[in-house]
């Protein structure tokens, strides 16, 4: 059985990671998008199970404690992680998972499934631009914006870790770039060999 592909997107908030993702997500198929667990309030309209599952602190740290998650950070001051289990059972089912995770929770994951992994990084085409959506989004209090606006800095400081660079100034041509992405990790030479044993031309025969 082929073994999925793990799609690490990161970024600053407000960039447009959702956005991105979402839209692209709903033009493919064969693609899991990775729900995460999290501290954080649900903001209006967000859905437990279907954006995340919001849970409290005392279930968190237990999960923690369980070993249940793949990697988890602390991030704009609440804490999030990523189901170990939900991604070991699809990667191994063949199943393409996307996550949607800080910069930290990305090199995490890197780290402990280097072969699987695929890192990339949105940015914004300037940081007023980044401040303009996250304000007009409307989401988070003057304090919650203004600690994503400073997590920003330190977040673009790490672009070069990434395999990929999105810079999302239009769009559609960046949820394009990422379904080019997604589509040219599937045909890279060393995931096509590992599985060759169905297609002929590989054993040089003459039919
Ligand atoms: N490390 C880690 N980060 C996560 C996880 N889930 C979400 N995040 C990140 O947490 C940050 C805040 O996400 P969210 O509260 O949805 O706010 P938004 O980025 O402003 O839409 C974003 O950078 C997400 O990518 C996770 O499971 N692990
Ligand atoms: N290319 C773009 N140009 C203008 N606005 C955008 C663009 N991409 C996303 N947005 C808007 O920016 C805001 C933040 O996008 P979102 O997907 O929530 O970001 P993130 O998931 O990275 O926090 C949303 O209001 C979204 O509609």
């Amino acid at each position: 059985m082929t073994k999925g592909i793990l799609y690490v997107v990161s970024g600053p908030s407000g960039v447009g990671k959702s956005s991105i993702i979402k839209n692209a997500m709903s033009k493919l198929e064969g693609f899991s998008f990775s729900i995460s667990y999290t501290t954080r309030p649900p903001r209006p309209g967000e859905k437990d199970g279907k954006d995340y599952f919001f849970i409290d602190e005392k279930t968190f740290d237990k999960m923690v404690e369980n070993d249940e998650f793949l990697e988890y950070a602390e991030v704009h001051g609440h804490k999030y992680g990523t189901s170990k289990k939900y991604i070991k059972d699809k990667i191994n089912e063949g199943m393409n998972i996307v996550l949607d995770i800080d910069v930290q929770g990305a090199l995490n994951v890197v780290k402990k499934m280097p072969k699987e992994t695929v890192l990339i990084f949105i940015a914004p085409p300037s940081y007023s631009e980044l401040k303009k959506r996250l304000m007009n989004r409307g989401t988070e209090k003057e304090k919650d914006l203004k600690i994503r606006l400073a997590d920003a800095k330190w977040e673009l400081s790490k672009i070069n870790e990434f395999d990929y660079l999105i810079v999302n100034e239009d769009l559609n041509e960046a949820i394009n770039q990422l379904i080019s992405i997604f589509i040219a990790e599937q045909i890279k030479t060393e995931r096509v060999t590992e599985h060759l044993g169905k297609y002929s031309f590989f054993k040089f025969e003459e039919e």
